[in-house]
């Protein structure tokens, strides 16, 4: 890292030495156009309205000159930043601290489903920089756990959500706590008229600052959409899927149940998704996120409970499953990709009757959202079969090959060369698990089949013809599951079938663990449902 370089440029902001050895060792070689003309303005004293697009570095823009100003002598709490979710609190507060790291600032967030003793602990310990979610702040201050007659700053981080209807009494009533002459920072991608206008209010003689640019969306992002009938949406989402070259992927669905029901979907079709929504518990939240930020998870199926803020660097794509109710939110969902000057791709699907919605987002954002045909069941076969010519291309550069080129040595004579390598092909394809060999079938999608009322019949095509026993199939479900052996009902061992009936709510548990096992050495493939024939 080019220390002295970014020590100048960083310098010409005028800052502590320790900070800019943080911003050194976070890898930030240069500020950012927001940062370079909202930092002087924060530092100067004023009020500060900051708006740029997404991913291009706000968080920095106003946590380098609140870290600035804090007085790193003095234990009580400095500045607060409120943010709109939870996981928005842990990144922010993550980021002061690496900024802060060598002027041992302390910082923490402070949230709901987190347990108050604990956060009240904290707290006691003293801390310069509280980053919180609107409840849980003022669940504080009504206790009077958290002080903030030193407040010297105040941050609304995704400013317009905060001031909006859902947030705004919660957040007149914590600014109402903190000391008038504090200063206060309104910091978002998107700030609608309505919205900045009534942010004056809170604000004295505040300075906009703002990266001018006509479009709200950044331009490396690649923005386009797929029309198909409602019913096909979850088709089309798989052959996107299938086609797509996807490092990481946020699927945004209206509502909770909706992602649930995405989940489920795409996980009876082979493919693993991990859930977030507000109805998950916090350790459940959290888990999934660490997931998904290590790349452990593909893909994340969330409400916009995930829309705003979130900067996690492997998002390749972006999709809407259903089109944002609100411009806004499209500006910020997409803003998910495409971060600090990386490219993304954003994918919309809609159903015909949301057209004229996909049209006022490209008004207000004023962008242009391009129509794209669906890949056609023929393009992904045509996509695998790029894929097999790239390994093989693979192993010809490898090398390593002398024991496979002595049979085709001894066969080349006899035989037309073209013919050995399709049957060699062939034979290491069918090594493979196919997808379509083995089935589960979730009976409850299809009426009443005898199960006993709560539990659901999976039915495998494993039978008695397969050697397949019932403690094979106990312990695969329980082992693979997590279930506990005594839920699995009655098992049934047929000729050219089984099934199993387990609880209602561990089914889709169940099928998700098992077709990613390797029974018999083939891998299980959960099916949607369909009537056996
Ligand atoms: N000066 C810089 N040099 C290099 N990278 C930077 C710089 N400033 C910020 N970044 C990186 O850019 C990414 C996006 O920053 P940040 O999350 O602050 O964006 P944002 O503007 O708040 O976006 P959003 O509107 O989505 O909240 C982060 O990974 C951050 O570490
Ligand atoms: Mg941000």
């Amino acid at each position: 890292m080019n220390h002295v370089k970014a020590t100048k440029l960083f310098g010409n902001l005028e800052l502590n030495r320790r900070i800019v050895d943080g911003l050194v060792e976070m890898g930030f070689e240069e500020p950012t156009p927001i940062q370079q003309l909202a930092v002087p303005q924060v530092l100067a004293g004023h009020d500060v309205i900051g708006q740029a697009q997404t991913g291009t570095g706000k968080t920095a823009a106003f946590s380098i000159p609140l870290i600035e100003k804090l007085d790193f002598r003095n234990r009580d709490v400095q500045a607060l930043i409120i943010t709109p979710t939870r996981e928005l609190a842990i990144q922010v507060a993550e980021e002061i601290g690496k900024i802060g790291r060598f002027c041992r600032i302390r910082v923490i967030p402070i949230y709901g489903g987190q347990s108050i003793d604990r956060q009240i602990r904290s707290l006691r310990q003293g801390v310069q920089v509280v980053v919180g979610t609107p409840g849980r702040l003022l669940d504080h201050l009504r206790r009077h756990t958290l002080k903030v007659d030193r407040v010297k700053m105040v941050v609304l981080d995704e400013a317009d959500e905060m001031l909006d209807m859902g947030f705004v009494e919660d957040i007149e009533e914590i600014l109402r706590h903190i000391p008038s002459e504090r200063q206060t920072l309104l910091f978002s991608a998107t700030m609608p008229e309505e919205i900045l206008r009534l942010s004056r209010q809170y604000m004295t003689n505040p300075k906009y600052v703002t990266v001018s640019k006509t479009n709200l969306t950044v331009p490396q992002i690649e923005q386009v959409y797929y029309e198909v009938p409602e019913k096909y949406k979850l088709e089309a989402l798989c052959r996107l899927l299938d086609v797509t070259e996807i490092s990481q992927g946020i699927v945004f669905c209206r509502t909770k149940r909706g992602v649930d029901e995405l989940v489920a979907g795409l996980q009876t079709r082979g493919y693993t998704a991990a859930a977030l929504h507000g109805d998950l518990s916090q350790q459940q939240r959290n888990n999934v996120m660490r997931k998904f930020r290590s790349g452990d998870a593909e893909l994340l199926v969330a409400t916009d409970v995930a829309a705003r803020g979130l900067d996690i660097e492997g998002v390749s794509h972006v999709i809407n499953y259903d089109i944002p109710q609100d411009p806004e939110f499209y500006v910020h969902r997409i803003g998910r990709t495409g971060r600090a000057g990386r490219s993304g791709v954003a994918i919309t699907i809609i159903n015909p009757r949301e057209y004229r919605q996909l049209r006022l987002i490209e008004n207000i954002t004023k962008t242009r959202i391009k129509r794209e045909q669906l890949p056609s069941a023929a393009d992904v076969v045509e996509r695998q079969k790029e894929g097999i010519k790239e390994r093989l291309l693979n192993l010809i550069q490898e090398g390593k090959l002398s024991y496979y080129r002595s049979i085709v040595d001894s066969l080349i004579d006899e035989y037309d060369a073209m013919d050995i390598a399709a049957a060699a092909l062939k034979l290491s394809l069918d090594l493979e698990p196919e997808r379509d060999e083995m089935e589960l079938y979730n009976t409850a999608d299809f009426g009443n089949t005898g199960a006993r009322p709560g539990m659901v019949r999976l039915f495998f095509t494993l039978g008695r013809k397969d050697g397949t026993s019932v403690t094979e199939i106990i312990k695969l479900v329980a082992d693979e599951s997590g279930i506990p052996s005594n839920k699995i009902g009655s098992i049934n061992i047929y000729e050219n079938f089984s099934f199993v009936e387990v609880p209602q709510d561990w089914a889709n548990c169940v099928m998700s663990c098992l077709h990613r096992q390797q029974f018999k050495g083939r891998r299980l493939f959960v099916e949607p449902a369909r009537a056996r024939k």
